[in-house]
């Protein structure tokens, strides 16, 4: 079945026209290898090409494929093999398939995901364009990927059209899979086992792409990468002891709390070092499984299929490597014990109600802008995902400025909270002993 529905009718300045010359003796090799437009991936235009009807670059538009048979294989569903000896460079069939806006083919993603299908058919043309071989479609769309192919993808212009085709990359012989390399992105969801049996199979569809290796990643022993033992550290054994410092206020009981569970945000009471989390800084994407165009302008977005082809799913669902990371077992804690500030002590100097204003205040203003920044992520959400898919360098200035002033604010308010702390209670705890409003 053809890809096209219509013929796009190009423009005559538009037609490239080859200078190949006709050989009457050798009319086998009109337009071959060093034509022109063979050089660079487009067929010859019927009635311009000065070959005639001997114009050997015509191929899609001639359905010269080669010959290939459907087989049933095990656990990847049907595949294609050559039926012929097939020589390295041959052009072996077009993919062929309903064109689609990447929007249609989102919302087909993910509608066949919902039905079950477990095999998937979509593919990108290019960066706007995808082609849908679910339901029309060639032989081509029965090729299945392998991590060692004998194929690969390459795009033509064809009458002013781009379409895909899969190209031999070394001889094949008759009865042989035929296979490519799908370069599958993978943006969540279930996790299909790859059942290509090359040498370097990467075990799972879409294991190399940067998706599935952020979602996978596991503290392993040895990885340094986040080491803070070079970090300064405050001793808490040079704070003054305060056993005369009386408890006066009601309150106080409360406000440890608030101290408290700050403290342990601080990692074991250690007000010597603190990391920040920035809730909904970070999220999961879902997008449909629709992946991004592979490197080198090759074929390569394929929607996922949810084939399950053994209980490959770890459980963990979508979110970020940092989430990932978290719910891994044996990972390495980040932050190591450190030397406790004494409770009490911290508690008698709470008692102050000045302190407690101000750390009550702090902490609004932390809370506040907490929520600013949720909400400026919700609202950048849609922007973020849509251009992640290319290149999060492509985000409008506007839309990255709006999300580093929120950030900054976050920031600040976290400081002011710690610095408050810190002036209040360490500094006292270390100079002068109890705050004298308690
Ligand atoms: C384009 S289709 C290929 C034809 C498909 N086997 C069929 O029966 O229609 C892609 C789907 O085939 C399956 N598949 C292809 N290559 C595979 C592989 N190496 N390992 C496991 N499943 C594979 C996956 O379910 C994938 O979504």
């Amino acid at each position: 079945m053809k890809r096209r529905l219509r013929q796009i009718k190009k423009k005559e300045e538009d037609i490239v026209v080859c200078e190949c010359k006709l050989d009457p003796d050798k009319t086998e090799l009109a337009c071959g290898e060093r034509c022109l437009n063979v050089l660079t991936n487009t067929e010859c235009t019927p009635g311009y090409c000065p070959c005639g009807s001997y114009c050997q670059n015509q191929r899609f538009q001639k359905s010269e494929y080669a010959k290939t048979k459907l087989f049933k294989t095990e656990g990847r569903g049907w595949g294609l093999l050559a039926d012929e000896n097939i020589k390295a460079g041959q052009f072996i069939i077009e993919y062929c398939g309903e064109v689609i806006s990447s929007e249609e083919a989102k919302l087909r993603s993910q509608t066949y995901e919902a039905q079950g299908l477990r095999d998937a058919y979509i593919i990108s043309l290019n960066a706007n364009y995808y082609i849908d071989a679910t339901r029309k479609g060639s032989l081509g769309r029965f090729i299945n990927h392998s991590c060692q192919p004998n194929c690969e993808t390459r795009k033509w212009t064809v009458l002013g059209e781009t379409r895909v085709g899969i190209f031999a990359t070394q001889d094949i012989s008759v009865g042989t899979e035929l296979a490519y390399d799908y370069n599958f992105e993978w943006y969540g969801g279930v996790k299909v086992r790859c059942l290509c049996g090359a040498p370097n199979c990467s075990i799972f569809l879409g294991a190399k792409s940067q998706g599935f290796q952020e979602h996978n990643h596991g503290w392993e022993d040895g990885d340094d990468r986040y080491r803070v033992d070079e970090f300064p550290l405050y001793d808490s054994a040079e704070d003054e002891p305060l056993e005369k410092v009386k408890v006066t206020n009601s309150n106080i009981q409360e406000t440890l709390e608030t101290v408290k569970s700050e403290i342990s945000g601080l990692n074991n009471n250690d007000f010597g070092y603190k990391y920040t989390s920035f809730s909904g800084s970070v999220g999961a994407r879902a997008i449909g499984n629709v992946n991004s165009e592979a490197t080198g302008g090759q074929t390569a977005i394929i929607v996922s299929g949810p084939r399950t082809n053994g209980d490959f799913n770890n459980g963990l669902g979508t979110g970020s490597a940092k989430q990932a990371a978290k719910r891994v077992p044996n990972r390495k804690q980040k932050l190591s014990g450190r030397k406790q500030v004494n409770g009490k002590s911290v508690a008698q100097l709470f008692a102050s109600k000045k302190v407690q204003d101000e750390l009550v205040k702090c902490e609004e203003e932390r809370r506040l802008a907490t929520t600013k920044l949720d909400s400026v992520y919700d609202e950048l959400r849609p922007a973020i995902e849509q251009h992640e898919r290319d290149s999060l360098d492509s985000l409008p200035t506007i839309v990255a400025e709006k999300w580093i002033e929120a950030s900054c604010s976050k920031l600040k308010a976290d400081f002011d909270l710690y610095f408050a702390v810190v002036k209040n209670v360490v500094c006292p705890l270390r100079t002068n002993g109890p705050n004298p409003d308690s």
